[in-house]
């Protein structure tokens, strides 16, 4: 009979498949899968036109709106049996989702099932038509052995075969018979058994009680007479086995601590683990196919919504509907490439259906850990501050504008926007790369000197008059300590800083850190060129941090040059975003007041922009002028940024984001004018390169 479950259609068939509502475990990797083995379920329910109930509380119930579920179910509490006789009489009785299906089978599927592949194909005329009538299909595996066979619930089977057997998935005709066999379950589970779950388990985990369903199977032949118990593959299988099967159990792969009495040694549940993410890193194109979406790159753990068709399908919708009260356009950077002044202008000139965020710039939500953990409730109270639950706001059709400088080339960034957005057009403001680099040196260098005084002035330094200046704006000891040594080298009698003294610290600090800074790059480049940012950051530690003070200390305090490497950054960009949702724009542009490009990026800015004109904001003095800069650390400086200028150009090129003759940027087209059959002989072929 199993052999039956390829190549028959459902299409007939009427479904309600009913599953866990999104399992919370206590560490984040667990609740990370969970949601993903959820998410493949969703994906088959709606590929397929079945109905869906999730089974769990509220944030479910939220899910299951959100992943336009058409059912949620925020009462169950007396265990799987119990909800399934409730929604078998309502099936029965007509009552559920009246009007809209008739539900004739339902389909139960644990937490930990994962769909893995588009070829789950059940049997629905086999079972009705066959010799013998079979109303319940059950596919459980013994755990004890993973490869015990086939077999039916007649076979000839040890009892403990299935002691600890996970029944990830039940079939069950909607009909008077199934029915009695619910009511006779439900009898069977005894209260100590009921008991001893919380309800939470109850209705989620279900596992102990499908146990016991099994054992009616198994050992009454009024119920044995019309059900098929699988144990094996191609329905489903454990994760360890390699047999080919559209569900993978990963029950015991301890993914939540709460398990952790029934999982596997540790190594074994690495291994399974590891497992878990093999599957989604190879989930079945054909399966990715079916819900429009496709991986991002070979071999890639990302999935993105497939580009030739961007606006039907199940994706889309999905993401639209999380998205309703999300920004719909980001500007992610770079830094220190005048998003003040776009912010500025924004701000002044904004059409009524733009909102920024509570006028704040800056929020780093996807950049920052702490932020991101926040929860997406939080960002959508940026924009819609009278929000109290997500996807749910009075001016949905606004158009909300997140500027915020780190997302551009902060590591986990960009692949979160992707996640959670992947539909928001994304801005990036490229400013000249060596003149981006010394912004951001300079800014950092005032800040290490000034503390939060940097914010007070341009010229900070001068606030500076005495030590007890410098402790009170100092941020943390260690940088407090360096402070408080430049000042008392450089500060005068009366206690002005000497402005030769400051000139001096700053170049020797500029070049160690550039001179730091390209060692590094230039390690790193002949392991990974031209490899995308996850290979570069992996080289140059950005992946190993935890903790968002750490991740911002390495961006601010020295990824000078590594943050000016736009190529890198976009090619990153490219694998998650398709191209028509990305524009670039050189901040130049803001000082002109006729600059069409702004008008078509934020179309109704026109009125008032005049006022704009030539304002910089957010800018800061330099201590030392460009000229009198190490010349040799500039010049390196120079060509190295230059070669990833000419990758950059020949991205823009290829993908058709430069505008004419690279007319987007003014900046790169001078530079690439400059460099054809002069100095820089090899930029075209670099340009080629990026292509890549
Ligand atoms: N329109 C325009 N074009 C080019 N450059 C401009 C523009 N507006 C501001 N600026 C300069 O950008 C620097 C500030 O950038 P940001 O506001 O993006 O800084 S931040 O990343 O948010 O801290 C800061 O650079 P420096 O003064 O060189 O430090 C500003 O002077």
């Amino acid at each position: 009979a199993l052999s039956a479950f390829h190549g028959t259609s459902p299409a007939a068939a009427r479904v309600l498949l009913v599953t866990p509502g999104g399992r919370r475990c206590d560490g984040a990797h667990g609740s990370y899968f969970m949601t993903k083995a959820l998410q493949t379920k969703i994906h088959l329910a709606r590929s397929r036109g079945w109905a869906l109930w999730l089974v769990g509380d509220e944030r479910t119930a939220a899910a299951a709106a959100a992943t336009g579920g058409v059912l949620s179910d925020s009462t169950a509490s007396g265990g799987v049996a119990s909800l399934l006789l409730e929604l078998h009489r309502a099936c029965e009785a007509g009552t559920l989702l009246a009007g809209v299906a008739r539900i004739e089978w339902i389909l139960w599927m644990g937490a930990d099932v994962l769909v893995e592949g588009a070829g789950l194909a059940l049997p629905f005329d086999e079972l009705t038509s066959g010799v013998r009538t079979i109303h319940v299909l059950l596919a459980a595996l013994a755990t004890n052995s993973a490869h015990d066979g086939e077999g039916g619930a007649d076979a000839d089977t040890p009892a403990t075969a299935f002691k600890e057997a996970d029944p990830g998935f039940l079939l069950l005709r909607v009909d008077g018979w199934s029915t009695r066999l619910i009511s006779a379950w439900l009898e069977d589970l005894t209260l100590s058994q009921r008991a001893q779950q919380t309800p939470d388990e109850a209705g989620i985990g279900g596992a102990d009680d499908i146990t016991a369903l099994l054992g009616l199977l198994r050992w009454e032949s009024q119920w044995r007479a019309h059900a098929h118990v699988a144990r094996s593959p191609p329905l489903m299988r454990d994760w360890a086995d390699t047999a080919v099967s559209p569900l993978i159990s990963f029950r015991r792969c301890g993914l939540c601590a709460a398990d952790q009495e029934s999982s596997l040694p540790p190594t074994r549940a690495a291994e399974c683990q590891a497992a878990l993410l093999r599957a989604f890193t190879h989930a079945d194109d054909a399966f990715l196919q079916l819900i429009d979406a496709e991986h991002a790159a070979a071999g890639s753990v990302h999935v993105r919504p497939v580009e030739s068709r961007p606006h039907d399908g199940w994706l889309p919708r999905h993401r639209g509907g999380l998205a309703a009260c999300l920004p719909k356009l980001l500007v992610v950077g770079s830094q220190r490439s005048g998003l003040a002044s776009l912010h500025a202008v924004l701000k002044r000139h904004s059409p009524p259906h733009l909102r920024l965020a509570a006028g704040e710039r800056d929020l780093h939500f996807f950049s920052m850990d702490n932020r991101y953990k926040e929860g997406l409730l939080q960002y959508q109270q940026k924009f819609h501050p009278d929000s109290t639950r997500l996807r749910e706001c009075a001016h949905a059709s606004h158009d909300g504008v997140d500027v915020s400088s780190t997302y551009f080339d902060y590591p986990k960034a960009p692949s979160r926007i992707a996640a959670v957005l992947p539909w928001s057009r994304i801005v990036l403001v490229l400013r000249e790369p060596v003149q981006r680099t010394l912004s951001a040196f300079n800014f950092r260098w005032l800040t290490w000197l000034c503390g939060r005084a940097i914010w007070s002035r341009p010229d900070c330094w001068a606030a500076i008059t005495n030590e007890e200046s410098v402790r009170a704006n100092q941020v943390g000891p260690f940088q407090m300590h360096a402070a408080l040594k430049l000042f008392r080298s450089c500060a005068s009698k009366q206690g002005a800083l000497r402005h030769g003294c400051l000139q001096k610290d700053y170049a020797i600090k500029f070049r160690n850190k550039s001179l730091a800074e390209i060692e590094q790059l230039q390690a790193c480049e002949l392991n990974v060129d031209p490899g995308g940012p996850d290979q570069w950051e992996g080289c140059l530690g950005l992946r190993a941090f935890t903790g968002p003070k750490q991740i911002r200390k390495a961006m601010e305090d020295s990824a000078f040059i590594w943050r000016s490497t736009y190529a890198i950054h976009l090619r990153g960009w490219l694998q998650l975003f398709p191209a028509r949702l990305l524009s670039v724009f050189d901040p130049e542009e803001l000082l002109d007041p006729q600059s069409e490009e702004l008008q078509r990026l934020f179309p109704g800015l026109s009125s008032g922009i005049q006022a704009m004109s030539r304002t910089r904001e957010n800018s800061r003095l330099y201590v030392v002028d460009r000229k009198d800069l190490p010349q040799d650390v500039m010049r390196m400086l120079e060509i190295w940024l230059r070669k990833y200028n000419c990758q950059l150009a020949g991205l823009l090129e290829a993908h058709g984001l430069g505008g004419e003759s690279l007319s987007n940027l003014p900046w790169l087209a001078k530079q690439m004018q400059g460099e054809r059959g002069t100095a820089f002989t090899d930029c075209a072929g670099l340009a080629i390169n990026s292509r890549r």
